[in-house]
């Protein structure tokens, strides 16, 4: 089994409504975002996927959230933008593309809020 993990990032704003302390009110983030996907078989270059194209994928998630200010955003109207929402949603997005329809599966998404806190989000098994 092998396991590739691409990086990509997003800069914007949000507030969490409901949230007991500071956060509750607008503030903004640098948010790093970790994909991971796993296979067991090799093309004929000996890839299980072109980190180019998966990199691709992620940003173009990504960059529908770059200096936006999420609350805003359909995906967030209902719920917090919070890291675990983020990470959930950025995983369900992803999930949609074709690559996933073969032996390419999604594992993970790895939303880092800052460089000291994390959420991973992936499906039960
Ligand atoms: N489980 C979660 N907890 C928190 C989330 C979240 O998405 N999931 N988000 C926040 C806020 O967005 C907040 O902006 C971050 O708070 P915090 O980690 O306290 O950030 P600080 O920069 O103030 O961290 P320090 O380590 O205290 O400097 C809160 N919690
Ligand atoms: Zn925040």
């Amino acid at each position: 089994m092998f396991e590739l993990v691409v990086n990509g990032a997003f800069e914007a704003a949000h507030r969490l409504v409901d949230y007991p302390g500071k956060c509750n009110r607008l503030h903004g983030h640098s948010w790093t975002v970790e994909m991971s996907v796993i296979g067991n078989k090799l093309d004929k270059i000996g890839m299980v996927a072109d980190f180019k194209t998966l990199k691709a994928m992620l940003m173009e998630v990504l960059d529908d959230m770059d200096h936006q200010y999420l609350n805003e955003l359909e995906a967030f109207k209902e719920i917090n933008p919070t890291a675990e929402n983020l990470a959930q949603y950025i995983y369900n997005t992803l999930k949609q593309n074709e690559i996933f329809n073969g032996t390419v599966k999604l594992n993970y998404i790895k939303v880092w809020e800052s460089p000291k806190s994390a959420v991973i989000y992936r499906e039960d098994v």
